[in-house]
């Protein structure tokens, strides 16, 4: 059983992916705990397995070794309906593509989850959400009508409503200018400062990660390094030492 504050948690961990001759080891034997109420970064060079991890930690994809907790359950062990209700209960996500509904206004999609979970939103909570990322005069506007930029922060605002243990964020500026990038950023971090969120994020970019409190760097399926309160400089010259090393 984890004893730490983990809001996440894996040891061993290892994912597989197909067999034989075109076998992948995309995880080999990886222990991490993601802290409760802090925000970690995971980076590393194409194909290192960020996304994979990511999934893993989030029980959207199978593991090949290993246990992966959220919280306090083991997600390994799950049937499909218990681990479709611990991601829909405990789980937030938000995706590069911004994956809200087109037919329906902003406020509908921050509330779909809850409307699908059949949960009533905490009006007061969902009030601050709303405010924090500042879209309370776009409430009514579908996908269509908004900016990138504000798109995305509907999907944060969507993946925070539920109060969940942990939000995983995938490249979540990947399609966004740089100024937008910053307001989704800046919105992350204040879920974290000020209202305790915990944040994983997968990122490529050093100005991103410098938002995290912690930085995972990945490099053939294992974390082979961590750096704690980092810059965009500082996680730079990382990434470069680790493209020298590896020649
Ligand atoms: N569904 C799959 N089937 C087979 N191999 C896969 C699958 N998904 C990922 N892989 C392989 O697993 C390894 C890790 O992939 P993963 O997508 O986790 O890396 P990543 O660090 O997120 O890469 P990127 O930065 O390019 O998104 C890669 O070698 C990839 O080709």
């Amino acid at each position: 059983m984890p004893t730490t504050t983990a809001a996440a948690r894996a040891t061993a961990l290892s994912k597989i992916y197909g067999s034989g001759d075109t076998q992948v080891t995309a995880l080999d034997a990886v222990d991490v705990d993601i802290e409760a109420g802090r925000f970690t970064a995971i980076m590393g060079p194409s194909g290192s397995g960020k996304s994979t991890l990511m999934h893993c930690l989030a029980g959207l994809d199978s593991i090949s070794a290993g246990q992966v907790w959220i919280g306090e359950t083991e997600v390994s062990g799950l049937s499909d309906k218990a681990l479709t209700q611990l991601r829909r209960d405990s789980v937030g996500f938000v995706f590069q593509a911004f994956n809200l509904i087109p037919t329906l206004t902003a406020l509908e999609n921050i509330t779909l989850p809850l409307d699908i979970a059949g949960r009533k939103p905490d009006q007061q909570w969902l009030d601050t959400v709303i405010d924090t990322v500042g879209l309370r005069d776009r409430l009514t506007h579908r996908p269509s009508e908004l900016s990138g930029g504000q798109q995305q922060r509907v999907a944060c605002a969507r993946a925070l409503a539920s109060r969940p243990t942990i939000v995983f964020a995938d490249e979540p500026t990947g399609n966004l200018d740089s100024r937008s990038g910053a307001e989704v950023l800046g919105f992350l971090r204040r879920s974290v400062d000020e209202f305790g969120q915990t944040i994983v994020m997968v990122t490529h970019d050093p100005g991103a990660a410098s938002y995290a409190d912690r930085v995972l760097f990945l490099a053939d399926g294992r974390i082979v390094d961590e750096m704690a309160d980092p810059s965009a400089d500082r996680v730079l010259e990382r990434m470069k030492a680790f493209e020298q090393a590896r020649g």
